[in-house]
């Protein structure tokens, strides 16, 4: 993988660049809609490429491991021929949703022990065994195995977590290096910084990773549930120290506003499940602010969704026949909402890199963050 850098902003840390992968290449700034078990919920591959222009997506290690399972995954020739997804696919380790989401789990120094939580069975992931994974999965670009430090937690506990987590990459990295990819194509490790909230641990984190030298890093153990401000202020600081050269990934973030704030920050790369999870309740992100679809007052406003941003279902649809959609409980109200809110952060995105380009992205940003943010 190579990552080029564009032009730079000069007001803010913002700026562009391209990802180069065997599958294609990416346009940073870039969002990368969230397909944890093999698909982008409620959403075609055809839809993601044509429709809205995503050029990446995520899987993610655990979903996947427990379901299809690795056996089918290999015997496809990997995660891109198993769901026909033929751009770049990025996996998360699976450290995160170990944490989030199995049933009891003991961490120890040689990794961690889980239960599925599908069926209850037992299982163990490695820094060494959790490579493999991803090498059977197949992403362009996988993820070390770290601990997401919770939030809040204490400074001890903060930094034996970030200590482990370098041990673990460590780990990670003596594996990869000496592993091939298996289905003919590369695929590059990123690493990932921790250091819960405090500030000396972020530097400490963001320095070793650094020094890995690796072809993009990660900055983890953020979007938890603390304070947007202290999102910012680690994110600042350990953008500070990430090399310049290199594409930053920020992990689960966030709204649109937590988004642009943070490629002024001098963040290439963001996923979350927000555009979709939220779709799913009617919620949606429009150029002009938020929108309650249940809302009494969009029961007879026949306008399209949001004619902004160009795609077919934000045209297509009025605000009237989707709020019917959404209270009737219809199939069709996840699939209009969440092509229509990934086009929306996939937007928001691009019109950010024009921004950039053009040399006014400081005036654009504080502008937009306001208004993607009203409730209308
Ligand atoms: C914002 C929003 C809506 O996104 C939801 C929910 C709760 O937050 C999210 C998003 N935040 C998030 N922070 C992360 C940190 C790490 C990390 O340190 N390491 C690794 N390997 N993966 C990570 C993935 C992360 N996702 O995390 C889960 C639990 C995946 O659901 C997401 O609130």
């Amino acid at each position: 993988m190579k990552f080029t850098l564009g032009k730079k902003d000069t007001q803010t840390k913002a700026r562009t660049g391209t990802l180069i992968t065997d599958h294609g290449d990416i346009q940073t700034p870039i969002f990368m809609p969230v397909g944890t078990a093999a698909t982008v919920k409620a959403v075609h591959q055809r839809e993601l490429k044509d429709d809205i222009k995503a050029q990446i997506i995520l899987g993610n290690t655990y979903h996947l491991y427990l379901r299809p399972g690795l056996d089918i995954l290999e015997k496809a020739g990997g995660l891109h021929k198993f769901n026909g997804w033929d751009r770049p696919i990025l996996t998360d380790s699976g450290g995160y949703q170990v944490f989030s989401l199995a049933g009891t789990r003991k961490i120890k120094e040689e990794g961690v022990m889980f239960k599925s939580h599908i069926d209850g069975s037992k299982h163990e992931f490695t820094p060494e065994n959790v490579m493999d994974i991803q090498r059977t999965i197949g992403a362009d670009i996988i993820m070390a195995f770290d601990e997401c430090t919770p939030y809040p937690c204490e400074y001890g506990y903060a930094r034996n977590s970030m200590e482990l987590t370098h041990r673990w990459l460590k780990r990670c990295i003596n594996r990869f290096d000496t592993t091939e990819g298996k289905y003919g194509y590369s695929q590059t490790l990123f690493p990932i910084v921790q250091g819960s909230v405090y500030k000396d641990l972020r530097k400490q984190s963001a320095e070793f990773i650094a020094s890995c030298d690796r072809e993009g890093n990660a900055i983890g153990g953020l979007s938890v549930g603390e304070p947007a401000e202290m999102m910012y202020e680690m994110t600042e600081l350990v953008t500070d120290i990430l090399p310049s050269d290199k594409p930053r990934y920020l992990m689960g973030v966030g709204t649109p506003a937590n988004i642009l704030e943070c490629i002024a920050l001098g963040v290439d790369m963001f996923d979350c499940v927000m555009p979709t999870r939220n779709a799913r309740n009617g919620m949606l992100f429009t150029s002009e602010g938020i929108i309650n679809i249940r809302n009494e007052k969009w029961k007879d406003d026949f306008n399209p969704i949001d004619p902004a941003i160009g795609n077919y279902a934000s045209t297509f649809y009025s605000k009237a026949y989707l709020r019917h959609l959404t209270i009737s409980k219809e199939i069709l109200a996840a699939q209009i909402a969440s092509i229509h809110n990934l086009a929306f952060y996939l937007w928001l995105v691009g019109q950010a890199r024009e921004h950039i380009l053009a040399g006014d992205f400081g005036v654009w940003k504080d502008h937009m963050v306001k208004k993607v943010s009203t409730r209308l």
